[in-house]
């Protein structure tokens, strides 16, 4: 049985379009997948949904199985129990995740207490000691968060996240707002814990060249679905999505050079979810799109082993591709019809991304 398995998993926020469509996804124990895309595409979204922590209002639909248990049909209790102890998640921006009034150790204490792993006293000797897994002296637990500078809050964060021995990670954008010598260093301490503990790893970021070199499997999204999916150095260096190859090629290799002065931009803007174009999302923008682009909306399919494409022009190993290229007509945009759906936070069980970060004791 997979860590997690996410199938046909669709978000829609209220009175929105859906921001993730019919998303499948796996993750094995010990295995980090890196989910990519660009500002919008609903790699947050996703990772939120996963642990159903999306705002008010917003809908899901599909599943959500971790360790075969879907959290989407949970009641709301076990949702609690599976937050920080099933799976937690290291937000970006450390600043705004922690409590500025409370002293780091209290912060890294509260979910230890809250799922009667330790008491009082047992949890703040066990914040002492996350600290000092994540490169911090123990002695840093009295100290508040402006006290620190951001990568040691991004530790703090990360220990937060350990604190109740979770069996997945999910890292959303984790080295972002960090200069690039801390963003390496906190990427290496991600990965260290994640094989000394055996964890799952599910790492987003716009940056395809630290995902791909971070994690084992990528899956780079386009306006709300994965569009190609398979190893991470494969992906990187020869994705066969056309959108993944340009997102691709917009990041220089790392340990290359050269290839810092040659990145290659992506004409245009992502679409709107609430006027997407018709046929395949992203043919507006695509250099080799097909005429039958606009109508033909292409599923995720094979594309070589362990990796998976959706475009017409990637079929499955040994079949041939169109041939024709045309210039495709610029989208004229298509309301996004959405099924029935489970409501999160609906009538009677308020639920906010807020409560599954520590607050105030
Ligand atoms: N709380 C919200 N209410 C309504 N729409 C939202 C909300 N949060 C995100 N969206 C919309 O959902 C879509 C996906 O956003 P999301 O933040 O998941 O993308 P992302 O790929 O994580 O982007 P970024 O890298 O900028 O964080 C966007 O169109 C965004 O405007």
């Amino acid at each position: 049985m997979s860590l997690l398995d996410v199938r046909n998993l669709t978000v829609t926020y209220a009175g929105g379009a859906a921001a993730v469509r019919g998303v499948d996804l796996r993750l094995e124990a010990g295995r980090k997948l890196g989910l990519a895309g660009e500002s919008g595409c609903g790699k947050s979204t996703l990772a939120l949904a996963l642990l159903r922590l999306l705002p008010a209002g917003a809908r899901i639909t599909g599943e959500v199985l971790l360790d075969g248990e879907d959290v989407l049909a949970m009641k709301w209790g076990r949702v609690r129990a599976v937050r920080w102890a099933g799976a937690s998640v290291v937000f970006q921006g450390a600043m705004h995740s922690l409590n500025a009034v409370h002293r780091i150790g209290d912060q890294i204490a509260e979910p230890i207490v809250l799922h009667r792993k330790a008491t009082a006293a047992g949890a703040r000797k066990k914040a002492g000691d996350l600290l000092e897994q994540v490169g911090l002296p123990a002695a840093r637990a009295g100290a508040y968060p402006h006290e620190l500078s951001g990568g040691q809050r991004q530790r703090v964060m990360i220990a937060m996240a350990l604190a109740c021995h979770p069996r997945l990670i999910i890292a959303d954008e984790p080295t972002t707002a960090l200069d690039v010598m801390i963003q390496a260093q906190i990427l290496r301490l991600i990965e260290q814990l994640v094989a000394d503990q055996d964890l799952g790893l599910i790492m987003i970021s716009h940056d395809l060249a630290v995902l791909a070199d971070t994690c084992d499997r990528l899956a780079v999204m386009y306006a709300g679905r994965v569009v190609e999916e398979g190893p991470a150095q494969q992906v990187y260096e020869d994705a066969r999505h056309p959108y993944a190859r340009a997102l691709s090629a917009a990041f220089p290799r790392i340990g290359d050079p050269a290839s810092r002065f040659a990145p290659q931009g992506l004409a245009g803007d992502p679409p709107d979810p609430a006027a997407l174009p018709s046929g395949c999302t992203f043919h507006p923008r695509c250099p080799v799109a097909l005429e039958s682009c606009a109508e033909e909306d292409p599923a995720l399919r094979a594309a070589g082993p362990e990796r998976r494409a959706a475009c017409v022009l990637v079929g499955p190993p040994g079949a041939e591709a169109p041939a024709e290229r045309a210039t495709a007509e610029p989208a004229t945009g298509e309301a996004l019809r959405e099924p029935g759906a489970r409501g999160e936070g609906s009538a009677g069980e308020p639920e906010a991304l807020e409560e599954a970060r520590p607050s105030t004791p």
